[in-house]
């Protein structure tokens, strides 16, 4: 199995160009399937999870050609509702299928997704919103088999701004018939992105953004041409990696807009962070400040995703941090690999204690997850001597070649 080795004390230094973002093109390419059009999608990143959805969608009888970045998806020859059960537990964005497919063909039999474990990852809201929409649902032997004779709009009030269930909702309501309202919705710019893209399909998707959406159903939609937004957590990765190493980058093609949170938090550790338009320079402070406390939000508070890299960053800030975990029920699995870095941490259920310590050290470390998987890499880029990362499948579900990445930044990493 492939792992990183890391030889820590290069700083990160140069300029790199932010990738598509993972959690934008997984639900827009589950959305190429409603129209049965030509869609063409551009600025699609080589990751795992990409290809697993693309793979889902040819066995159901897609044609996909890819040329660099960009994908062109015909969904015209679709046959099939099953969707391949190995294949949709390896992510969590394979739930989605499920409302572009009633979209679709008013059926769809799914197993239950996978993704990465940090805590119970249930799907009542999804499939409570279905139901207020018509469909049918029954749950057998790890499947979920749903249909709807007709779909129809409804007023959906989220109990939590769930992204998964306020995408799935939307999908499923784009082809529904009359207007669908989603309130307290998920707010994340990949919300965003699939409006757009469902928009210029020929949906009527208003208020993307917002914690109220509103979706009047249509008869047909077509294919387009779509670029994806920017990746705002491979940003954040390398943002925070800029500020362990006292490092100075420049990231390209990002959406400053979306990182607002996670520049905050990093201007309190002393971090200066300059904002250029569509590019920002990053220039780490002699000494990391602690921060006081960070704590986890659905957007535009601080992504969870970024939460394990912040925690490797705080684990030299000058002083202790409080890092609140308020999204998943146990996010933290990276905190016992840090510590065999030498990082001190103490977590007690939701909240975790690091106290900064002068240096960490190079030591054999697992990724459990993908995040904490990127954030055992940064540690490893300011540990003294070597650091080997293993279980790396995980970071490729969502970083184009990490490795290359920073190695073009100046780091000495390799995968063996
Ligand atoms: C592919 C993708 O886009 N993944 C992102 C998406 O995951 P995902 O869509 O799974 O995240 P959700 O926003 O749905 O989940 C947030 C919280 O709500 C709970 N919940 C969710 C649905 C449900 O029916 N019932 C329920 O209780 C979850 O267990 C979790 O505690 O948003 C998360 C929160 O920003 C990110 O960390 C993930 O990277
Ligand atoms: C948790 C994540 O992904 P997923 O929801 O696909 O498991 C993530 O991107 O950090």
């Amino acid at each position: 199995m492939e792992k990183y080795l890391i030889q820590g004390g290069n700083k990160l230094q140069g300029e790199v160009k932010i990738t598509g973002a993972k959690n934008s093109v997984l639900p827009i390419l589950a959305a190429t399937v409603i129209s049965g059009g030509k869609s063409i999608i551009s600025n699609i990143p080589k990751l795992q999870d990409v290809s697993v959805m693309a793979e889902i969608l040819k066995v159901i009888g897609s044609k996909i050609d890819r040329d660099g970045d960009t994908m062109t998806i015909d969904t015209g020859p679709i046959g099939s509702i099953h969707l391949p059960e190995e294949l949709v537990r390896e992510m969590r964005s394979s739930i989605v299928l499920m409302g572009a497919l009633l979209a679709r063909f008013g059926e769809v039999n799914v197993s239950f997704p996978g993704g990465c474990e940090i805590g119970p990852r249930p799907i009542d809201l999804h499939l409570k919103s279905l139901r207020q929409m018509g469909v049918e649902i029954e749950e057998a032997h790890g499947f979920i088999y749903c249909k709807a004779k007709e779909l129809i709009g409804a007023d959906i009030q989220l109990d939590y701004p769930s992204v998964g269930a306020t995408e799935n909702i939307m999908l499923a309501a784009v082809r529904a018939k009359g207007i669908t309202v989603i309130r307290n919705s998920a707010r994340e710019p990949e919300i965003m992105d699939l409006q757009d893209y469902l928009n210029k399909c020929g949906a009527k998707i208003k208020g993307a953004g917002t914690s109220i959406i509103t979706i009047e159903g249509v008869e047909v939609l077509r294919g387009c041409n779509h670029k994806i937004i920017a990746d705002r957590i491979v940003a954040g990765t390398l943002m925070a990696g800029a500020v362990m190493t006292k490092g100075k980058i420049i990231l390209k093609d990002i959406v400053t807009e979306h990182l607002q949170s996670t520049i905050a938090k990093l201007r309190e550790t002393g971090a200066n962070v300059i904002v250029n338009g569509n590019s920002m320079m990053i220039i780490g402070p002699k000494n990391i400040n602690s921060i006081e406390i960070l704590q986890t939000l659905p957007f535009p508070g601080f992504p969870t995703d970024m939460q394990a890299q912040f925690m490797a960053m705080l684990s030299i800030a000058d002083g202790t941090s409080i890092i609140n975990e308020t999204v998943f029920e146990n996010r933290f699995k990276h905190a016992e690999e840090l510590t065999r870095m030498g990082a001190n941490i103490k977590t007690f259920g939701k909240v975790s204690v690091v106290k900064g310590v002068k240096k960490l050290t190079g030591a054999r470390v697992y990724a459990k997850d993908l995040r904490g998987g990127a954030a055992l890499v940064l540690a490893g880029l300011v540990a003294e001597g070597k650091t080997e990362v293993e279980n790396i499948y995980h970071i490729n579900r969502g970083y184009e070649n990490l490795h290359e990445t920073l190695r073009s930044l100046g780091a000495e990493i390799s995968c063996i």
